[in-house]
């Protein structure tokens, strides 16, 4: 007997890092615990089809989105699913694969939050929103990279596909309980912008975030050089902002670090930096590892959230047969 799945859903567009943040997360909960799935596989229409049909892979009606959702009201009950697969190297599709989900599911993907039914799938909604122009760095360098076009290729299509981001992916973040800004401080060269990046992430009042209220206390008052909480709007609705910097020190970063596992006493066993030096590990866009505190504590919150569902989740509800 076990129980249903906890599932975190991680949106945003192409090229945004929720295939990095995924990763990072899985690796802290455990990757024998997780279920890692792309909405990319989805796609209804190949490489050759969509330039034919003249459409993004960014439209809905450019993905079985019927099917994804699906997939998602199956996985959240615990079921198997057969799962097509969408090969970024041919841009063609190949044989489905049989998934069983695991402890928890992370689903990533450009329109996880496009329908009702699928929202009402996840535990977890994060929402990934660098900047326009950073994301348009990591998705040049990337594509170049690993998945073969020129970077003229890749700049015509992000000219392409803005009308379809803007309609389609964008609006999306409302959906979210946290969206995830990565952003390079003003002051920095290009190189030590990479490095450094700050975080900003809004806490909708969605699902009951740490009492980060702690932080404004006087006796915190040494953190706020690097990490501060405030209130401020997001599309209009109230919110809490978690800001953390990239210079940030070590201490700074354990301080807010106990703040989150002194919560819930199990998350200490996952997420401390202390016991995995390599939560925050990015592989940068030219194949370099960095260490992003900012990266780190975005995941141990993701990871705090996750745990705590599970929790709630295993000691209320009866176990799946
Ligand atoms: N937090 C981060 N810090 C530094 N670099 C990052 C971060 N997130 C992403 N990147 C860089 O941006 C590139 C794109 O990120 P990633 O592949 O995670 O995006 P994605 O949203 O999964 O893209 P797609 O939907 O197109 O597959 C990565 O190759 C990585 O080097
Ligand atoms: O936005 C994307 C998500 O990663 C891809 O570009 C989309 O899946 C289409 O793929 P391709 O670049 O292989 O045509």
């Amino acid at each position: 007997m076990t129980h249903r799945p906890i599932i975190l859903g991680i949106v945003g567009d192409s090229a945004a890092g929720k295939t990095t943040l995924t990763r990072g997360i899985a690796q802290i909960l455990g990757e024998d615990e997780v279920t890692i799935l792309c909405t990319d596989d989805y796609h209804r229409y190949d490489r050759q089809q969509r330039a034919q049909k003249a459409i993004s892979a960014l439209h809905p009606d450019c993905n079985y989105l019927d099917i994804m959702q699906q997939h998602l009201g199956l996985l959240r009950t615990g079921q198997s699913i057969l799962k097509p697969i969408y090969n970024h190297n041919t841009g063609t599709f190949e044989p489905p694969e049989y998934i069983q989900p695991r402890r928890f599911v992370i689903v990533e993907g450009l329109l996880g939050y496009s329908t009702r039914l699928a929202r009402e799938c996840f535990d977890v909604k994060a929402f990934l929103a660098p900047p326009e122009s950073l994301r348009s760095e990591w998705k040049v360098k990337r594509d170049t990279r690993k998945r073969g076009y020129t970077d003229e290729q890749v700049l015509e299509q992000l000219r392409k596909r803005e009308p379809d981001s803007e309609e389609f992916i964008r609006p999306q973040r409302k959906w979210s309980d946290i969206v995830i800004s990565f952003y390079p401080p003003d002051e920095l060269s290009d190189e030590q912008r990479d490095l450094m990046l700050n975080v900003r992430l809004v806490l909708r009042p969605t699902i009951p975030h740490p009492d980060f209220t702690r932080l404004l206390s006087p006796s915190k008052s040494h953190l706020s050089t690097a990490i501060r909480l405030e209130l401020d709007r997001d599309m209009g609705k109230p919110v809490d902002v978690l800001e953390v910097d990239g210079h940030a020190t070590e201490e700074q970063v354990r301080e807010l670090e106990r703040i989150l596992c002194s919560e819930i006493p199990y998350l200490g066993k996952y997420c401390t930096l202390e016991g995995d030096p390599n939560i925050g590990k990015v592989t940068g866009t030219t194949g370099e590892t960095l260490q992003s505190y900012p990266l780190a504590l975005t995941q141990l919150l993701i990871t705090y959230h996750m745990l705590k569902a599970a929790h709630i989740y295993q000691s209320s509800e009866p176990a799946l047969t």
